[in-house]
């Protein structure tokens, strides 16, 4: 844990802090709902406020073993909570006050406590036992460095819509609303001082979509070119697909299929403000979708549901959400997708499978088993992003290519 914003503290914005705390744990939300609630209801909070809360909220979740265990015990009532809090607080580098609620708290012990705990990776790096166990398992040497990595704070990166602007212009724009980046090798923007960038006319007008620079990887590996017909058939909300189409130049043709209808909505909507509009969504219902579409396709992504082992940066409580029972079943429906979904490629075509993790038994080892038995594919290229490589999130792709015959 590392010296983190230690705004003076006043009681409402600790009790703010707790209580988001108890609903993320006790109640199962996922923190980054919970924090956007906390903070819509509460407009009058500054921003010194506002940005004080999300990132206590996020530290304390993603270090909640180690701080529950220098604290003695996992907090269980409202008072715990106040403890924990003061735990994070003092070892993120602030001095407590002198308040009832911190009474029990040695800062001397606290600190102390810390320093022994420290030579236990599991502890340190704040994660249960089966995770690293299995990290170790199947990253052997390279699972200290990324799980180190994964409990950094992530970063915030745009990707330029270059059917409306350029990289160079939209830095400029975002630089008049207080905005600062450092452009990427990619034409990808990383955000050095932020704002609420929902609130720029730079994204009201769809000039950027946020995305992280590994997840920006994605799209170009799987080659597509203006005019040809591209199914995305794990399209979500959409990230890849407005990249896929902005590569196409608006050409051609993008069926986006989810199983999840209720996001294929959202995509929609990102689609219009980007000015794309060769999508089309379509949800799938039964398996005759699939079925119907055999041999249309000259590219095909599968960005399939995945552990999200990669991205936890982003999302810490899938530290203490995720088990091995929920990375098998996800492993088991990967595999089905790879079964039933490639028959959708014409033959010559190409297919990127891709995640957001890390784990070769959800990346490699999956097209290993897929291209044993579907000889007629065959591996071009595939690619695992450490998130210790470059800083960014952790994924995975792999481009096959359909026998011509
Ligand atoms: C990693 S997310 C996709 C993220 C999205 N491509 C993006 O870039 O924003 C995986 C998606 O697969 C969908 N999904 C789960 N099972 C599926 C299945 N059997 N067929 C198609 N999509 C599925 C989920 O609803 C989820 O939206």
């Amino acid at each position: 844990m590392g010296k983190k914003n230690t705004n003076r503290l006043y009681p409402n914005l600790v009790q703010a802090v707790v209580s988001a705390l108890q609903t993320i744990f006790t109640e199962d939300y996922y923190a980054d709902k919970v924090i956007q609630r906390l903070l819509k209801s509460n407009p009058k909070w500054g921003s010194r406020d506002r940005a004080f809360l999300a990132e206590s909220v996020y530290e304390i979740v993603r270090w909640y073993r180690l701080l529950y265990t220098v604290l003695g015990q996992e907090p269980k009532t409202e008072e715990d909570w106040w403890e924990m809090f003061g735990v994070y607080y003092l070892l993120a580098g602030g001095a407590l006050p002198d308040w009832k609620e911190f009474s029990r708290l040695d800062a001397e012990q606290i600190k102390k406590r810390q320093t022994e705990l420290l030579k236990d990776r599991k502890i340190r790096e704040s994660i249960p036992d089966w995770l690293d166990e299995r990290g170790a398992a199947e990253l052997g040497e390279h699972w200290p460095e990324s799980i180190a990595a994964l409990n950094r704070m992530a970063q915030v990166v745009l990707r330029t819509n270059q059917l409306k602007t350029t990289s160079a212009e939209l830095a400029e724009l975002l630089s008049k609303d207080g905005i600062e980046t450092r452009t990427l090798e990619n034409g990808g923007l990383l955000v050095t001082k932020r704002r609420n960038l929902f609130a720029t006319k730079a994204f009201k007008q769809g000039l950027f979509e946020v995305q992280d620079f590994s997840s920006q990887q994605v799209a170009p590996f799987l080659q597509v070119e203006p005019g040809m017909q591209v199914v995305d058939a794990c399209a979500g909300g959409g990230g890849k697909s407005l990249h896929l189409a902005t590569l196409m130049e608006n050409k051609g043709r993008l069926l986006a299929m989810d199983t999840a209808a209720w996001k294929l909505n959202e995509l929609k909507k990102r689609a219009r403000r980007n000015g794309i509009h060769i999508v089309e969504t379509r949800p799938i219902t039964n398996s005759k979708v699939i079925k119907r579409l055999e041999g249309k396709a000259d590219r095909l992504l599968l960005d399939v549901p995945c552990s999200g082992l990669g991205v936890i940066r982003r999302n810490p409580d899938a530290k203490w959400k995720l088990s091995n029972d929920f990375i098998e079943r996800v492993r088991k429906e990967q595999a089905d997708i790879l079964d039933r979904y490639p028959r959708m490629l014409k033959p010559g075509g190409l297919l990127v499978y891709a995640t957001c993790s890390i784990l070769p038994s959800e990346n490699r080892k999956q097209i290993d088993r897929f291209l044993e038995t579907h000889p007629e594919f065959e591996l071009e290229e595939d690619r695992t992003i450490l998130p210790q490589d470059e800083g960014f999130d952790g994924f995975y792709m792999a481009r096959l290519k359909k026998r011509e015959n």
